[in-house]
């Protein structure tokens, strides 16, 4: 699929024009692009500094380069690093003369990882680390992504398919050993014993997890309630923009309009939504239908209203805290009050004069950080992990249940086992899924 002869590149910083701008090249090509480029190879691994030439010897940039050479490299690869001034024109012309070099082309994006993924320098679990940590946004997100890249759960997945191989190949030397008949007790005891142990290991990271996979994605509240009652005030507030029209017209929102913040470290999407109410404009219409659809998926709604007595939609499981708003007419004291909504909380702001706005944060926080949990010692970060996961404490219970029907039965269920952690790892056929979570990544990494 990815034919290695070949030595790709591409730009590894941000947008220019910048400082400094890396590019870096991977392949077998890597050195002798270096060497056309600077007229000599640099000792390996260290910064060197260098006046880069095109063909004719015509000075490109004065730059700073670094040689990898394989294997002892990030890709497994040789690999260069030109550390180059980060104008357009500078990187322009180094990548008219690169990709005029035979055997070399520009890098797709995740490719450089896919190679050290390919290479055996990182497992997949790794990779999605890595790609978590490129796109971390919050504090908490980025010590998640680190204790992934660090392999963390790649290390207990590897020591758990270890651990099931030498089980399974103790109850198939059990059964080539008793020919016909049973397999002898004292084989069978310790493979039992050691396949319930990794069961409750297994189950115990699947369950102490929580939400770390969500600390991925964030947390999603929704400000919903009837028109005017002052929810894109409230949402430009928590912005500190103005994302949201604001008018005393009623029904001025008709799109969802989303913000990212972040609460204390914890990544959290608030919507704001259209009024809810009965109308007979189509395009409002449309406007409720996506408000009430987007509550039902939220994890915590904000119903926002003028009066104590509002009459709270509920829309999926999510809480709904009431918030009444505009006290600065009321009159009434700011801050959280009493719960007029059964457990939920109900705050008293003015979103306008920002009254009572700090009390309902420091609940949102408080919320957040309840939603999370104790993910700072999560190991699964996705999905796709959980899934796998799962698969593999399946596979573990029926080898137990199985070993009463038959020996074979229960080896086969440990392969399958041993076959869904090598999945975790991408050590078996994932072709499909590489594809995939590789075209996530950025280009250049
Ligand atoms: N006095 C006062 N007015 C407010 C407050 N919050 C919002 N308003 C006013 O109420 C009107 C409606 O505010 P919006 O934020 O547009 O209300 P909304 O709920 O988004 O309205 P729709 O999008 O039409 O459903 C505007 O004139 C705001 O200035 C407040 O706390 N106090
Ligand atoms: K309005
Ligand atoms: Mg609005």
């Amino acid at each position: 699929m990815h034919p290695h002869d070949q030595t790709i590149f591409a730009l590894s910083s941000g947008r220019l024009p910048s400082a400094i701008a890396i590019v870096r090249l991977s392949g077998s090509h890597a050195g002798s692009a270096l060497q056309m480029l600077v007229g000599r190879l640099p000792v390996p691994r260290m910064a060197t500094r260098a006046l880069l030439r095109d063909g004719s010897g015509e000075p490109i940039d004065d730059a700073v380069v670094l040689w990898f050479p394989g294997p002892a490299s990030a890709t497994g690869e040789d690999v260069v690093e030109l550390h180059v001034h980060g104008s357009r024109a500078v990187i322009a012309t180094l990548f008219s003369l690169l990709s005029a070099m035979p055997q070399m082309r520009t890098a797709e994006p995740g490719e450089f990882t896919r190679r050290a993924f390919e290479n055996g320098k990182i497992d997949l679990t790794e990779a999605e680390g890595l790609d978590d940590l490129i796109h971390a946004d919050t504090d908490r997100q980025r010590r998640q992504a680190l204790r992934q890249l660090k392999g963390l759960l790649g290390d207990r997945a590897r020591s758990w398919r270890d651990q099931i191989i030498e089980a399974s190949a103790l109850i198939e030397a059990g059964i080539d050993f008793a020919d016909e008949g049973d397999v002898p007790a004292e084989l069978m005891a310790p493979a039992l014993a050691r396949i319930g142990q990794l069961l409750t290991e297994i189950e115990s990271v699947l369950s102490a997890q929580g939400r770390a996979e969500r600390l991925r994605d964030g947390l999603t509240v929704v400000i919903a309630g009837p028109p005017n009652a002052g929810k894109s005030t409230l949402m430009n507030q928590l912005a500190r923009r103005e994302v949201a029209i604001v008018s005393p017209h009623a029904g001025t929102t008709r799109d969802l309009i989303e913000v990212q913040l972040d609460l204390d470290g914890y990544p959290v999407t608030v919507i704001d939504t259209a009024g809810i109410r009965e109308t007979n404009d189509p395009i409002e219409q449309e406007g409720v239908r996506r408000a009430r659809d987007r509550a039902a998926q939220a994890d915590l709604v904000l119903w926002l209203a003028e009066d104590d007595q509002a009459d709270i939609e509920r829309q999926g499981e999510a809480p709904v805290w009431l918030v009444r708003n505009k006290i600065d007419l009321s009159g009434d004291r700011e801050g959280d009050c009493p719960s007029s909504s059964g457990d939920n909380p109900a705050f008293h702001i003015s979103a306008r004069s920002g009254a009572g706005l700090a009390q309902l944060l420091e609940a949102l926080v408080g919320f957040a950080r309840d939603y999370f949990g104790s993910i700072e010692s999560g190991l699964i970060t996705r999905e796709r992990q959980r899934t796998l996961l799962d698969q593999t404490t399946a596979a573990l219970r029926r080898s137990i249940s199985a070993i009463d029907l038959g020996e074979e039965l229960a080896a086969e269920e440990l392969r399958i086992a041993a076959l869904a952690l090598g999945r975790l790892l991408g050590r078996v056929d994932v072709e499909d899924l590489l594809d995939v979570i590789f075209r996530e990544f950025c280009i250049g990494k």
